[in-house]
């Protein structure tokens, strides 16, 4: 697939790699759950993109809603904990989580899947990450984003704490954490506005998904 980055303007240096995790910000939502943020985590974000972008074998899948067969609006590639990641980059930045946080979630990252939302009619409809282990235990999923800035909103399942959104652009990371994946939902809403690509990176430990 053959794509550009409209907006590499920014982020050229050729050099693909991770900064250090110590800028994360926490911030509580409620109910146990959280997400840490660092605004530019990678450095070489364009390179990054365009590989992804170019190399990965994307599959777009689809699926029956209302007895109809329906596109999912989004690509995605799935990487096991023992599939070679398709750039150095990603084990890098996947060793860093898992020793930022071997501690809080005594486990490593070890899955990546992989989303690429070509313009802003592809998105992902609210979900928790509740295939796995999510749905009983507390866990984490760590995003990396590169390409087009996009909406992340997270939004409480029983009421008592307000919706929250931020925007992930290139290079960022969030991690969600705590109770998240199934006191919380999330979404990349679609949107009305021009939006140019954007590929997400999530890393789980084992059985999360
Ligand atoms: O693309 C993103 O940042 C989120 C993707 C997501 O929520 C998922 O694949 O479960
Ligand atoms: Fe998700």
């Amino acid at each position: 697939m053959s794509v550009h980055l409209q907006t590499s303007l920014f982020d050229q240096g050729d050099e693909v790699a991770v900064r250090p995790l110590d800028g994360l910000r926490r911030e509580h939502l409620g109910h146990g759950a959280w997400i840490d943020v660092l605004p530019q985590w990678l450095q070489g974000a364009d390179a990054l993109f365009e590989t992804l972008a170019r190399e990965v074998a994307w599959r777009a899948e689809e699926r029956v809603m209302y007895e109809r067969v329906v596109a999912v609006p989004r690509l995605l590639a799935f990487f096991g904990g023992g599939d070679p990641l398709p750039h150095p980059a990603l084990d890098t930045a996947r060793e860093a989580l898992s020793a930022q946080y071997a501690a809080e979630l005594g486990e490593p990252f070890t899955t990546a899947g992989l989303c690429y939302y070509r313009d802003g009619r592809d998105g992902v409809a609210w979900h928790g990450d509740t295939t796995g282990r999510g749905s009983t235990e507390d866990t984490m999923v760590a995003i990396l984003s590169v390409g087009a800035p996009r909406h992340l909103a997270l939004r409480p399942r029983r009421p008592g704490h307000v919706p929250v959104r931020r925007s992930l652009g290139h290079g960022d990371l969030i991690v969600m954490g705590g109770s998240c994946q199934r006191t919380w939902e999330h979404a990349i809403p679609k949107t009305a506005r021009a939006a140019g690509p954007r590929i997400s990176i999530q890393f789980r430990p084992d059985g999360v998904r």
